[in-house]
This record gives structure tokens, sequence and C-alpha cells, in this order.
């Protein structure tokens, strides 16, 4: 069986990845634009609706106009951008976010795949507030580190570009606390409060670690950090592409420095709950770790496509 894709947004970040999965496949045709034509909504349309899967790799506003020229009722849509995923009649593209979600991508026509920071966020603490340590109530803040692909092609020319000193630092952003992923944070994890979110980007080109420190007082009475990493390896248990670390995670913590690249080139997410040896602070610090680029963006979509398409075991991601 072969299926046909096109990627509305081929010449951007996220749609030239994803090409670079799909060149590796027997069973996808690759529908392509002809370059001066990549803005013209006609053949814009026309390739859309031939498509047994369409990727948005666009601009909000661009997929929206997308998404409004379908007529196919077969064309699956799966969106990379912010657009639409918190809007009814989309399906959330994260298979491993909750019981059914598998079976919600494999039926639906309208896929939309979560943002990088919070496809971090929503999977560190998803399992915990459907595990009831942690209340919808809560009130919680994250940091998320990452590299300047996640702006698209604009950022990676500025960082690219040279000579401006200001970027060799990192730059945390966002400080209106706006970020336009927290109403998909909120409306995926559960919580009814947006947390408190600071981006930083770095002068490095992928990956991406979003922190949330947790005091146990915060969890349901008497949690341990032990009963976190257990809530968590349960939700995840059979995920081929979240790994869930040991408590403290020996490895990391014997040079005490975090490595955010070490998913770049994975679909993978590794989460981790640190803490002090005795537990006697009564906090931990929530981890999770992905290649922006990865299952925060292409490789993500990659999945949900073939989740959608039912060969999910099969091939490749
Ligand atoms: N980079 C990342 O880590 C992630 C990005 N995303 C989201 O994915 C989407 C794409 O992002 P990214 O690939 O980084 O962005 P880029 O800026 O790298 O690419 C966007 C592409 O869309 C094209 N485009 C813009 N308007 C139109 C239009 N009207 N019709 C057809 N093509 C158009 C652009 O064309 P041109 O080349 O002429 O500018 C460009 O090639 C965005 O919504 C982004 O927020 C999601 C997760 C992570
Ligand atoms: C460094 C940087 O600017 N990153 C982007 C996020 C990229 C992403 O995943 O967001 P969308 O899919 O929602 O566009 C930002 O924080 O806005």
């Amino acid at each position: 069986m072969t299926y046909a894709v096109f990627v509305d947004g081929q010449e951007g970040t996220t749609g030239l990845r994803i090409h670079e999965y799909l060149a590796q496949r027997q069973d996808i045709e690759v529908l392509r634009i002809d370059a001066d034509k990549r803005k013209d909504a006609t053949e814009r349309a026309r390739l859309l609706n031939a498509a047994d899967v369409a990727f948005l790799c666009l601009p909000d506003a661009a997929s929206r106009e997308a998404a409004a020229m379908i007529s196919n009722p077969n064309t699956c849509l799966i969106d990379a951008s912010t657009a639409h995923r918190t809007v009814p009649g989309w399906t959330f593209g994260l298979p491993e976010l909750c019981k059914g979600q598998r079976e919600a991508i494999r039926a639906a026509k309208r896929i939309a795949n979560p943002g990088c920071h919070a496809s971090a966020f929503i999977l560190a603490l998803r399992p915990l507030v459907d595990a009831g340590l942690l209340s919808a109530e809560a009130l919680v803040s994250a940091t998320s580190i990452t590299g300047y692909s996640g702006g698209g092609k604009s950022m990676i020319a500025e960082y690219e570009a040279g000579g401006d000193a200001r970027l060799q630092a990192p730059r945390p952003y966002a400080l209106g606390l706006t970020h336009k992923h927290l109403p998909e944070m909120m409306a995926h994890t559960g919580l009814r409060h947006a947390p408190v979110f600071q981006p930083i980007v770095g002068n490095f080109y992928k990956g991406l670690a979003v922190s949330v420190p947790l005091h146990l007082s915060q969890l349901r009475a008497g949690s341990t950090p032990a009963q976190v990493r257990e809530a968590l390896a349960a939700h995840y248990e059979g995920e081929r592409f979240i790994r869930v670390m040991p408590l403290r995670d020996p490895a990391t913590l014997e040079d005490g420095f975090f490595d955010v690249q070490a998913c770049n080139d994975t679909n993978r997410v590794d989460i981790f709950v640190f803490g002090s040896p005795d537990d006697k602070p009564g906090q931990i610090l929530l981890m999770a770790r992905l290649d922006n680029l990865g299952k925060g963006a292409s490789g993500a979509a990659v999945q949900a496509m073939n989740v959608h398409l039912g060969v999910e075991e099969s091939l490749g991601l």
C-alpha cells in the first residue's frame, strides 16, 4: 500500500526535516509543489486534496487557511503549527498522552501536533495529574532551555549570521508570561491555572529541556519522589519513545551537569525526577528532554502519521 503525502511549507525547518524522514520510506509517495508555486493557493489546494496525509508546516495563519482549503473527506491533516491545538474537532497528536489517544489519532482526519515546549511539559505532568498526585488546581512554574532552531528559519538566520555578541549568551523570552503554548499546556495536562512559564533560547541549534520544580507539599499528602517516578514509569510503560530515567539519575549526577542535547536526532523523550539524596528538603525537580525538531516537531508529526495509518509498529518512527 502506498500513501500520497504532501508537506505544505516544504522549504521550512519542520517541512525539510519531515521530507528527510519520508525519503527513507517505500510506502510513501511524496507530492511536491513547484518552488515558484509554494504560496499559490490554487496549487496548494490541489495538492492538499490529492494527499492521503498532508502536513502543515506553516505559520498559524497559513495553517488555518490550508485547513479551510480541504474538500476531500479522506485527506488527513497533521498540523505542526499552534493554530489548532485546543480547537474542538482536532485531535492532539501525542499518542502517549493518555489511554485512548492512539485510537483517537488513528480515527482522526484533523490532528494538531504539540508545540516543542508543551510536549515536554505535558509529558512530565499529565501522569501526575492522572494519578491524583498533583491536583488540577496546582500552581506550577516551568523553565525551558531550547536551541535556536525552535524559532524557525528567521531565528536560525539570525544566529547563523554571527556578529551579534548578545546572541552568545542564553536569552530568556516570553517575559509577558503569555507564551503561545500555555493554552495547550493547560488543556492537555488538565491543569486549571496557566504555569508561570519562562523559556530561554541558547546559542546551539537544537535540543530542549523543560524543568518543573515542585515542593512535595504541592503533591498529594505523603507523596515521595519514588512515587512520582513510579507514576511516570507506569504511565509510559511500553512506550518506545519515552524513557523514564532512574530516580536522581546517577549517570547525570556524576558530573553534575545536564545535557540538553542528548535526545538530538531521535524521536525520544527522557523524563527525570531529581532531588536531594535524603529527600529532606522535600523538593523535586522534574525534567523532560527532547529534540525540538524531533519529538518536538517533525519526528512527532511523522509518528502521528504512522499511528493514523496503522503502521506505527512496522515502519521507522
Ligand atoms: N522549529 C520548531 O522547532 C517547531 C516549529 N513548529 C511550528 O511548525 C510550523 C513551521 O515552523 P518552522 O518550520 O520552524 O518555520 P519556518 O519559518 O522554518 O518555515 C515556515 C515555512 O512556511 C512557508 N510559508 C509561509 N507562509 C506560507 C503560505 N502562505 N503558503 C505556503 N507556505 C508558506 C515559509 O515560506 P518561506 O520559505 O518563503 O518563508 C517557510 O518555508 C510553525 O507553525 C511553527 O510554529 C512546531 C514545533 C517545533
Ligand atoms: C526558540 C523559539 O522561539 N521557540 C518557539 C517554539 C517552537 C515551537 O515548538 O512552537 P510552535 O510549534 O508552537 O510554533 C517559541 O518559543 O515560540
